[in-house]
């Protein structure tokens, strides 16, 4: 579990991260988004002890980072943006080098690494060079040795970035297990598209500031509204406005692209009767369809301002 209450971290005369609360329970995926300089690496790196915070706490599993920062590093892994790595090793002996660090005995030593070789599908790699893996692969081995003193929390920062749409895929799976198996994980991302899948809460910063948080689901619910529509009309514009601005679950309609696109906020079988007083009322509609918004579109409407 993390709980961070009323963070503010400053370097000098910049404010990084200010008024910063947020909770990530056990099993639970939060995704911390923000563009370059929101403030994501700061706070993962107050979280670990390495940055004194100007004011507010952070507890991880019970433990005050200030006062106990040892004890904090013995339950959280953390894994750089671009982690250092050991380029003439074999896949295994890098595991086995940070097993060895932490003092784990010899005999235990090659169960402990084939279990995280395994556990990031490098099962087939453990003999091969470091030089001939992709960036997925070494961002998989990075968190095989990450995932070595078998944290509780993990703090992932950019895990995908540079990596390919497959290489995403897996480390995306991987990440899911390990919450499955009761990992608290906090992953930080400017790329947004597949986070929704496999996040459970999102933490959106921006400027060092919490734009909007919590759970996915309820993310949706109140800023993003349930859906979006978008209609196509042929010609009575004026009648395809005035039943929508009758209709209390629609937004105000906006042209995109030639069909009127608004937030919905009813279900899908409002949606349909909708479209029914839309050809009552003898708009020809042309085309009617209802997606979900995604945590892509909520980003650039942050970044548009648009929830001020
Ligand atoms: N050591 C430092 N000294 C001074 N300013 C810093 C330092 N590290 C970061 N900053 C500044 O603090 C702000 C937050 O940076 P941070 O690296 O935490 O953001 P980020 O969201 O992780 O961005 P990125 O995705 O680029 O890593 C930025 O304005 C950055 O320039």
């Amino acid at each position: 579990m993390i709980s961070i209450r009323d963070l503010r971290v400053d370097y000098d005369n910049l404010c990084a991260v200010s008024d910063l609360t947020l909770e990530v329970g056990d099993g639970e995926v939060c995704g911390l988004i923000g563009p370059n300089g929101a403030g994501k690496t700061t706070t993962m790196r107050t979280m670990l002890g390495l940055i004194e915070p100007t004011y507010g706490s952070i507890v991880i599993d019970g433990v005050d980072v200030r006062e106990f920062p040892r004890e904090v590093n013995a339950i959280v892994g953390f894994m750089p943006d671009f982690p250092p790595i050991y380029e003439d090793l074999l896949v295994w002996e890098f595991v086995d080098l940070f097993a060895a660090s932490y003092r784990i005995p010899r005999r235990e030593r090659r169960d402990r690494v084939d279990r995280y070789l395994a556990v990031v599908g490098l099962t087939e790699k453990r003999n091969e060079g470091i030089p001939g893996l992709s960036r997925g692969m070494r961002q998989r081995l990075m968190l095989a040795k990450t995932l070595i003193p078998d944290p509780q929390v993990l703090l992932l920062d950019e895990p995908a970035s540079g990596v390919d749409p497959q290489g995403r895929i897996d480390l995306k799976n991987i990440i899911k297990q390990l919450a499955g198996e009761g990992k608290t994980i906090l992953v930080s991302s400017h790329i947004l598209s597949e986070m929704n899948e496999f996040c459970t809460s999102v933490a959106i910063m921006e400027r060092g500031k919490l734009v909007v948080g919590g759970r996915i689901e309820e993310v949706n619910a109140r800023i993003m509204g349930a859906s979006l529509l978008a209609v196509e009309v042929l010609d009575d514009t004026a009648a395809f406005l005035r039943v929508v601005a009758a209709d209390p679950h629609a937004g105000e309609p906006v042209l995109r692209g030639g069909a009127y696109e608004f937030r919905f906020q009813g279900k899908a079988e409002e949606a349909s009767e909708l479209l029914a007083r839309l050809i009552g009322e003898g708009v020809r509609v042309a085309s009617f369809s209802r997606r979900k918004e995604n945590l892509e579109e909520l980003f650039l409407k942050v970044g548009a301002k648009e929830l001020a």
